[in-house]
């Protein structure tokens, strides 16, 4: 099939309905399109992504009864036809006929009628419409309310500030691998190709691109000259500081960003661990990019007993797997396959990690301490329960006001995704 509305349907359907990650499920869709659809079809996804409880909302008010059972798909292709003619510069006739012809190809022919009267329904009612949704907060905000409950709770002046970061598109910020360029000298590369960029001195390795570009189009992207990663990301290295010989592990390394990163900085032993054997591949993938090599193993950084050749490290990077709740503008179907349920187990999983990983790092060795995730739970209060059980721990402050109770450096989203670093070191 190559309709974009109707591939769009069907992509949302398994990702809202059926717990599939969009991540998983675009490059299923977008395979069967051109290069021009394939952007499209990404657009409309994320963009019904964002604004899913405001396009459940309309749905609710303009149809009778929801779509159920089989017809389920239909109702996913009434909010792309709704997303488009809200928020998309498509002339309203040609998005309205666009959604109703998308009926053909998914052999529902007899749902023309209701779809278009749905759609010409929500053109004559819609300012109505966003009225009464400006009044639900789920709506308002395009955010679970469980989300938005912690949030405020968490961030009582900076809540609205996060969820409108959120809603954004997310910048694409580039890594200059230091161990073929300096970041002035591919810098330079980009300007004699004419692409438009912006340096942060706080990003040594960081280009930040005026707008997304496809990665072949870079300057010796296939040789290794450069990465995607955003720049909160790129902390997580800096921090460690590896030097060069010293013996490292990266505890949840998959895709391996941050591995490439370490050995992009310093010649050193890199032991790259994931749970996930088929992510771990994509660690040696980046690596043969690059031109650098670790030893890669499948193992559950939970259980070192498992994996652990008994020799202890000088530096350790625990990059925790999180809710990912500080990236939703890159995946924005975080916000609905995570449940409020899922973080108190994500908690345990870390407290387990770090407890277990600790005694493999060498007295005077520094453990860094990552998560994408803007909640304290998982970050904060993280941290300030294993230094309250862990006498050997020392913290080192990144900032002024990284104390034992409130330890670490929370970044929010906004020129960076949202991340968490703590960085530790052992007596
Ligand atoms: C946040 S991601 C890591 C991203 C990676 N550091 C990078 O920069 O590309 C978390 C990773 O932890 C892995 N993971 C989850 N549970 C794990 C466990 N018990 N032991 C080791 N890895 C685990 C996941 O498979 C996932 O790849």
């Amino acid at each position: 099939m190559s309709n974009v509305r109707a591939l769009a349907a069907q992509t949302l359907f398994q990702v809202v309905d059926k717990g599939a990650s969009l991540s998983a499920q675009l490059p299923l869709a977008t395979s069967q399109l051109d290069g021009k659809d394939k952007a499209l079809l990404q657009q409309i996804c994320y963009g019904v992504l964002r604004y899913l409880p405001s396009l459940e909302h309309y749905c609710q008010q303009l149809l009778e009864q929801p779509l159920k059972g089989k017809r389920r798909v239909f109702q996913f292709l009434l909010y792309v036809g709704i997303y488009q003619l809200q928020h998309m510069r498509v002339p309203a006739h040609a998005a309205v006929a666009e959604t109703v012809n998308a009926l053909t190809p998914l052999r529902a022919p007899g749902m023309k009628g209701l779809v278009n009267a749905i759609l010409r329904s929500f053109q004559r009612h819609q300012v109505e419409l966003e009225t009464s949704a400006a009044e639900i907060p789920a709506c308002l905000y395009n955010h679970p309310g469980w989300f938005i409950n912690q949030l405020k709770a968490a961030y009582p002046t900076q809540w609205q500030a996060i969820l409108e970061a959120n809603q954004q598109q997310a910048p694409m910020w580039l890594r200059v691998n230091q161990s073929q360029f300096s970041t002035a000298d591919y810098a330079a590369l980009l300007d004699q190709e004419g692409v438009a960029y912006q340096l942060h001195s706080e990003y040594p390795d960081g280009i930040l691109l005026d707008s997304p570009i496809d990665v072949y189009a870079l300057p010796q992207f296939a040789a290794g000259a450069c990465s995607v990663q955003d720049a909160a990301a790129q902390k997580a290295a800096r921090l460690l500081a590896p030097q060069a010989g010293e013996n490292i592990l990266d505890a949840c390394a998959a895709p391996g960003g941050k591995t490439c990163h370490i050995l992009e900085l310093a010649d050193a032993k890199v032991t790259a661990i994931d749970a996930d054997g088929d992510r771990l591949q994509r660690v040696e993938q980046n690596l043969e990019r690059i031109r650098l090599s670790a030893k890669c193993l499948e193992g559950d950084a939970s259980d070192p007993e498992t994996w652990w050749d008994g020799e202890q490290y000088d530096r350790i990077l625990l990059d925790v797997p999180c809710s990912a709740t500080g990236v939703i503008r890159r995946h924005p179907d975080i916000k609905w396959l995570r449940r409020a349920s899922d973080i108190d187990n994500l908690v345990t999983l870390q407290a387990q990690i770090i407890d277990k990983i600790w005694p493999l790092l060498k007295p005077g060795g520094t453990l860094v301490y990552a998560t994408c995730s803007v909640l304290p739970q998982e970050n904060q209060q993280q941290i300030a329960r294993f230094l309250s059980v862990t006498p050997d721990a020392t913290l080192v402050p990144l900032h002024d006001a990284d104390t034992q109770t409130q330890p670490g450096l929370q970044l929010l989203p906004g020129l960076s995704d949202g991340f968490y670093y703590a960085k530790l070191t052992k007596q």
